[in-house]
């Protein structure tokens, strides 16, 4: 059978259009969260009875609101671009560029966009110098060809710290999914920013596994209705398992200890080798971020603002009984006298600096060289901010995961460090220079940039300036909020919180059927 197009038949899509309509897309999800996931964070929020993880989800809520409002960033974490594209076959892209170049020309204008300028992550040359591109180019597109005369595009900006969770494995075609998803998400600890979501993907070939995972995460979240209506196959039957299953773990939001760790869990699959069955798990943050749009010819497509009166009216204000700190005059003995779970506020100077900072003072100080600025005495904060607009001290600024910091926690300590500020957990050798410092490691909200950089009144570049974001930044702050998550005796939040809940859960029958 010979199928031909008429010439009549063939659409022609602009690049102009692709352009327009992916900026247009990625500065509408840097501010606005999908109302999916608004309901649903909504709905955990009045179900939530851990104490810390409430409070986080609120400053989650009351952050999302807030950049709804001011067209500024969820997430200092602007994310990398991930793009999929369904191509109709009768299109024909009406440009001398790739597609990757007019996807990419759309990435640079949303994130260089002057009156909501997004943060450049994307580092070139990701095995030696890692450098910059600064405009957050290029971005990852997988392509389909489908019958059709559309193109679809599916559009998200997935965070760092989610991404770093992925997990694979090739299993053997016995052995249980479940078994593993829960051997896996405590293991994943809190950098991914629960709650989120789960994609999972299923079959295939190692990097089909891989794609259909994040495919997956482009869906609407729908556990809630699924669990209504009742399951129809067994992959709905295996998304609600491992629901309930992952949230019996206690993990809970910021993995603070609590009811909700995921809000929802999606699965795609496709047929895979009678040897194998590969399974890819990505989970997504708080900061979900994807929205979608169809091109037919016509023009570009720009998507229609939510309403505000959608969110839900939680407005978080810091704890009466948090303790003011004045960061200016810490000592060690204030330091020490922190407990656990503690709630502060942080008031003063404070430096910030991450993963390119960490590596360059430990190259330094291998050489002997003199460290720009010297951490005796101060609070260092993990983070990576958005840069200012208009009147603005400094853009989102949230908190990174300090995990990866873990390695270079006690060579800070020995310079004299009196504590960091961070997100997630620490591991056990960070845990125990912390302990043998006698220092602290406290947590911020991380999904809750905007409202955070609220307590940042000013900002300058201290050390290693050619960094960016990841530069060395001095902050003056005014009650910044903050959770003691490592006391000076090792105590460690995140990893007493979710047993106190898993065990909780179990015993009072909790997480609702
Ligand atoms: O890069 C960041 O600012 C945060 C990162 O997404 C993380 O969660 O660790």
């Amino acid at each position: 059978m010979t199928v031909t197009i008429s010439e009549n038949d063939i659409i022609a899509i602009a690049e102009g259009d692709i352009i327009e309509s992916v900026a247009d897309a990625l500065q509408y999800i840097s501010y606005f969260h999908p109302m999916d996931y608004i309901r649903a964070l909504g709905e955990a929020y009045e179900k939530e009875q851990g104490p810390a993880a409430k409070d986080a989800i609120a400053q989650i809520l009351t952050n999302s609101r807030m950049c709804a409002e001011g067209h500024r960033p969820i997430c200092q974490d602007t994310g990398i671009v991930t793009v999929i594209v369904k191509w109709g076959q009768q299109c024909v892209l009406d440009s001398h560029r790739s597609l990757q170049e007019v996807i990419d020309e759309g990435v640079r204008r949303a994130y260089l966009h002057p009156e909501n300028k997004l943060r450049a992550s994307i580092l070139a040359d990701p095995a030696f110098t890692r450098v910059n591109t600064r405009d957050n180019t290029p971005s990852v597109v997988h392509l389909e060809m489908v019958p059709g005369d559309k193109v679809s595009f599916d559009v998200a900006a997935k965070g760092g710290g989610s991404e770093n969770k992925t997990k694979f494995k090739m299993m053997n075609p016995s052995d249980n999914i479940v078994d593993w998803v829960l051997e896996m998400v405590p293991q994943m600890g809190a950098g991914w920013c629960p709650p989120g979501m789960l994609g999972i993907g299923i079959g295939g070939t190692a990097e089909k596994a891989m794609v259909l995972a994040k495919e997956s995460l482009m869906g609407a979240i729908d556990m809630a209705q699924l669990k209504e209506r009742g399951p129809q196959n067994d992959i709905e039957r295996l998304r609600i398992e491992i629901f309930d299953k992952v949230n019996a773990l206690g993990i809970g939001a910021q993995g603070l200890g609590g009811l909700a760790t995921i809000l929802d869990v999606k699965i795609m699959d496709y047929p895979t080798h009678a040897a194998s069955k590969p399974v890819a798990m990505i989970p997504n943050c708080a900061a979900t971020r994807h929205a979608h749009f169809t091109l037919n010819g016509e023009g570009p497509v720009f998507l229609e603002a939510p309403k505000l009166d959608e969110w839900p009216k939680v407005e978080w204000a810091p704890d009466s009984a948090a303790k003011r700190v004045n960061l200016d005059e810490l000592t060690p003995e204030v330091v020490a006298g922190w407990k656990a779970g503690d709630r502060l506020l942080l008031n003063g100077k404070m430096l910030t600096g991450r993963d390119a900072a960490h590596k360059r003072i430990a190259d330094m100080l291998a050489k002997g060289e003199e460290l720009p600025v010297s951490f005796k005495g101060r609070m260092i904060y993990y983070v990576g901010p958005v840069d200012p607009v208009g009147e603005e001290i400094v853009g989102p600024a949230g908190p990174t995961t300090a995990t990866r910091m873990d390695k270079f926690m006690d060579m800070m300590l020995e310079q004299g460090l009196l504590g960091c500020v961070g997100k997630a957990e620490r591991g056990p050798a960070a845990t125990q220079a912390i302990a043998k410092h006698k220092s602290a490691y406290l947590m911020a909200v991380g999904g809750a940039a905007y409202l955070v950089a609220r307590a940042i009144k000013g900002s300058k570049v201290v050390g290693f300036e050619d960094l960016g974001m990841e530069a060395i930044y001095e902050f003056e702050v005014s009650d910044f909020p903050v959770t003691v998550a490592v006391d000076s005796t090792g105590e460690n939040v995140h990893t007493s919180a979710p047993l106190v809940w898993k065990k909780k859960i179990a015993e009072e029958g909790l997480l609702p059927a």
